[in-house]
């Protein structure tokens, strides 16, 4: 018997006025699993991760989490790193990431005191040295590299222990190198933490290498005099047969595709 979606998406439309961006996405992604979201420029990828994340509802249609309608707003079971400007600047590694229990606990102040501020503290700590930045705790951003602030933004997304970390381009900035780290870094981190992620990028290859299951967003059909009467939705949904725990990430996957059903 197979496990009950952590996310389900049913019949999601997202317009802007008489533009249609996504149409009819069904989609239930399970719990452990690694999206990958492929698509053309402007085919609605990070229009279909605001509404999972709660930034923007959609204009039809019905997102459950855990079986229950998502809440109108932002949960802490939802963490987002973009591909840059997600940290403040002004404060340093560690103020970042306390910053997101401060505000969790503390709402109104964004402040903690005594007890509570040493435990929020260890947490960021342990938090900073699970993502490789432990020798970088005092520094701002500006005195941080590309790969070491998207380090950063990871820990700033994970202290608040999220269930579904969603991720928009996250190593779209960084040099090959780096981002052969960052890789490694990620898988680790969804397999210690037991997230399920959905991720966003432009890189095939990093979609194939990340994910357990490769998503492509297109538009099915095409009107030439109003480009903008059909919206984009899953033409094509690939499971990869891999581990939900990447004991072997770099194994080649075998793969099974599925064309989702024409004008389903
Ligand atoms: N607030 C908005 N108002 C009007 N149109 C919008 C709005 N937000 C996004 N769009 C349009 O929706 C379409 C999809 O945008 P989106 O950023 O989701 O695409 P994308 O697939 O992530 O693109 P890219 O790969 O270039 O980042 C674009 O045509 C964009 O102009």
């Amino acid at each position: 018997m197979s496990a009950a979606p952590i996310l389900s998406l049913q019949n999601v439309w997202v317009e802007y006025g008489d533009k249609i961006v996504l149409e009819k996405v069904d989609l239930d992604i399970l719990p452990g699993s690694f999206v990958s979201i492929v698509g053309p420029s402007g085919a609605g990828k990070s229009s279909l991760l605001r509404v999972i994340l709660g930034q923007e509802r959609p204009t039809r249609g019905v997102i459950e989490l855990d079986g229950q309608p998502l809440a109108p707003e932002c949960g802490p079971d939802r963490g987002v790193v973009f591909q840059r400007y997600s940290v403040f600047p002004h404060l340093s590694a560690l103020g970042n990431v306390m910053f997101g229990l401060e505000c969790e606990q503390a709402p109104f102040s964004a402040r903690l005191f005594g007890g509570a501020r040493k435990a929020a503290r260890d947490r960021a700590e342990a938090m900073l040295v699970a993502v490789g930045l432990a020798d970088s705790m005092h520094q701002y951003p500006a005195q941080l590299s590309g790969g070491m602030q998207q380090r950063l933004a990871i820990a700033q997304a994970l202290i608040k222990r999220p269930r579904i970390l969603l991720l928009d381009e996250p190593f779209g900035a960084l040099d090959p190198g780096i981002r052969a780290d960052m890789h490694v870094l990620i898988q680790q981190l969804w397999s210690d933490y037991a997230l399920t992620i959905i991720m966003v990028t432009h890189d095939i290859r990093e979609a194939f290498t990340l994910g357990t299951r490769v998503l492509a967003l297109d538009k099915r059909r095409h009107d030439p005099h109003a480009p903008h009467r059909f919206g984009a939705t899953a033409v094509y949904d690939l499971t990869l047969n891999k581990k939900s725990n990447p004991e072997a990430p770099e194994k080649p996957a075998v793969l099974e595709i599925a064309k989702t059903q024409e004008n389903a």
